[in-house]
């Protein structure tokens, strides 16, 4: 083992992780790779999505200046960090991905020897994830601290896996992973108070258990904080500047902004989404990054495609045959985020997300013009929703031919889905249980950033 392994993900609901389990294990896999190596690479896949990736990939606004700048200013803001200075952390290392123009990775340094102190702050699982990615605690996602804790005092900070700690609880005896040391920033009761529940930093992370910069407030204009398939799809969608597209689940805009980045912010990028809140963060981000391109709206996709002759506004529904490229990144069961500890959903749950992903493709595959570029992706790691959407896809559009991917840094498809080698060539899977225990952490970051990432898929169309 090259890794510390000491946590695996188990889903709460046995029968999540059987149903994965058979989606590994399916008979296509069993008889391309035999049922030790298939049970192997399912193990794997438990170990490594309860992990954080080994690095942090942020993506620079080539847009507003060359990478190389951004590198040095973001190398000089996180020099002013504590942990960068700390005698544990020598030196601030940003390198650029070694193919994809607009990425910069940074090491992650964990898991690290951190000792448990008898003071504990547990916080809901979501929260805890994004301590073990670099976050400091929030106030709102604390759920339980010492009945006497003052701003001041040193704790350790537990993540509640299974949501069963009850909110202002004073200590919790249930299923919880240990995610590091850190400083209260409140007291208790400023924590739970009823009439204006706290807000801003409520732990300041000192000793995580993974150590990486801390992104907020950093040089918000000029990086945003990504998951790298997550920037890839931006380049696989190859947007040109001029062109309409369309970006139909949209929310929080991390794809929406790298899209009106790539076009040079010439052309319109729309953004659809059905929750009102999360559209403000889209054009907040737009903001952000100074892009002028992008018009959000509040929409519900599946209902994207007007019959009707266009009406006057320039909003959603539109006319089919409107978009010169559609990216499609579904809602899905997200099984491929890491470190994921906070899925508490159920079978039935996760079996929710294909025919919800087929209604949005139906839309996109009539939004699209001929000759138009159609991008699906996931960040999960089901057939179902992945490999088995493109055979479906293929069946009921013959008009939809997979095209090939660039980059392509990632895996082929899986098997499993009747589709034939040639078509596996050409989607991308990101999956990091295949290399989990083959990377040396030490070797250099461009060498393992490709293969240690979030659960990921994508799949490129062009309609003829
Ligand atoms: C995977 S997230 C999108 C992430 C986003 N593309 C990004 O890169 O920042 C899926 C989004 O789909 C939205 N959504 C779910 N059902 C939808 C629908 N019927 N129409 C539009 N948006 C939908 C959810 O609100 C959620 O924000």
């Amino acid at each position: 083992m090259l890794r510390n392994v000491s946590v695996t993900k188990n889903f709460p609901e046995a029968e999540v992780t059987e149903h994965l389990r058979s989606v590994f294990l399916n008979k296509e896999v069993l008889a391309a790779v035999g049922l030790q190596e298939a049970e192997l690479r399912f193990q794997k896949l438990l170990t490594c999505l309860s992990h954080p990736p080994s690095y942090t990939c942020v993506r620079a606004s080539t847009h507003l200046a060359p990478l190389e700048d951004i590198r040095l200013r973001l190398v000089e803001e996180l020099k002013k960090q504590k942990w960068i200075s700390s005698a544990e952390q020598p030196s601030v290392h940003v390198s650029p991905h070694p193919r994809i123009t607009d990425v910069l990775l940074l090491p992650v340094d964990g898991p690290r020897p951190v000792e448990q102190l008898s003071s504990e702050v547990v916080v809901g699982a979501q929260c805890g994830s994004a301590v073990l990615r670099g976050a400091h605690v929030f106030a709102p996602g604390i759920i339980a601290s010492p009945k006497y804790m003052k701003a001041g005092d040193m704790v350790s900070v537990f993540s509640d896996l299974e949501g069963r700690c009850t909110r202002g609880a004073t200590s919790f005896q249930g299923n919880k992973v240990f995610v590091g040391n850190g400083v209260a920033e409140m007291d208790r009761s400023a924590i739970f108070a009823t009439e204006t529940p706290a807000r801003g930093v409520g732990v300041q992370m000192v000793d995580p258990l993974y150590q990486s910069p801390s992104f907020d407030g950093v040089l918000p204009s000029l990086v945003f904080l990504q998951n790298l398939p997550s920037v890839v799809v931006g380049h696989v969608l190859a947007p040109r500047p001029g062109e309409w597209i369309l970006d139909m689940c949209a929310a929080p805009g991390g794809k929406t902004c790298h899209i009106a980045a790539l076009m040079g912010d010439k052309g319109e990028v729309v953004a659809l989404d059905r929750i009102q809140n999360k559209i403000n963060r889209i054009r907040q981000n737009a903001q952000m990054l100074s892009l002028q391109s992008i018009r959000a709206y509040c929409f519900n996709s599946t209902q994207a495609v007007s019959d009707e002759p266009k009406q006057e506004a320039e909003g959603p529904p539109f006319p089919p045959e409107s978009f010169d490229r559609v990216l499609l990144d579904a809602p899905c069961s997200g099984l491929g985020q890491r470190p994921n500890m906070a899925s508490t959903w159920s079978l039935k749950e996760i079996c929710s997300y294909p025919p919800l992903q087929r209604k949005l493709f139906q839309a996109a595959v009539r939004l699209l013009k001929k000759g138009g570029v159609l991008v699906y992706s996931t960040c999960t790691v089901t057939l179902a929703e992945n490999e088995e959407q493109v055979a479906w896809a293929l069946n009921t559009f013959p008009c939809l031919t997979l095209q090939p991917q660039e980059p392509h840094i990632g895996a082929e498809g899986m098997l499993g889905a009747g589709l034939s080698p040639e078509q596996l060539r050409l989607l991308q899977r990101f999956s990091p249980e295949l290399s989990w225990d083959q990377i040396e952490t030490t070797a250099p970051l461009p060498f393992r950033a490709d293969r240690d990432t979030i659960g990921f898929f994508i799949a490129k169309f062009l309609k003829t």
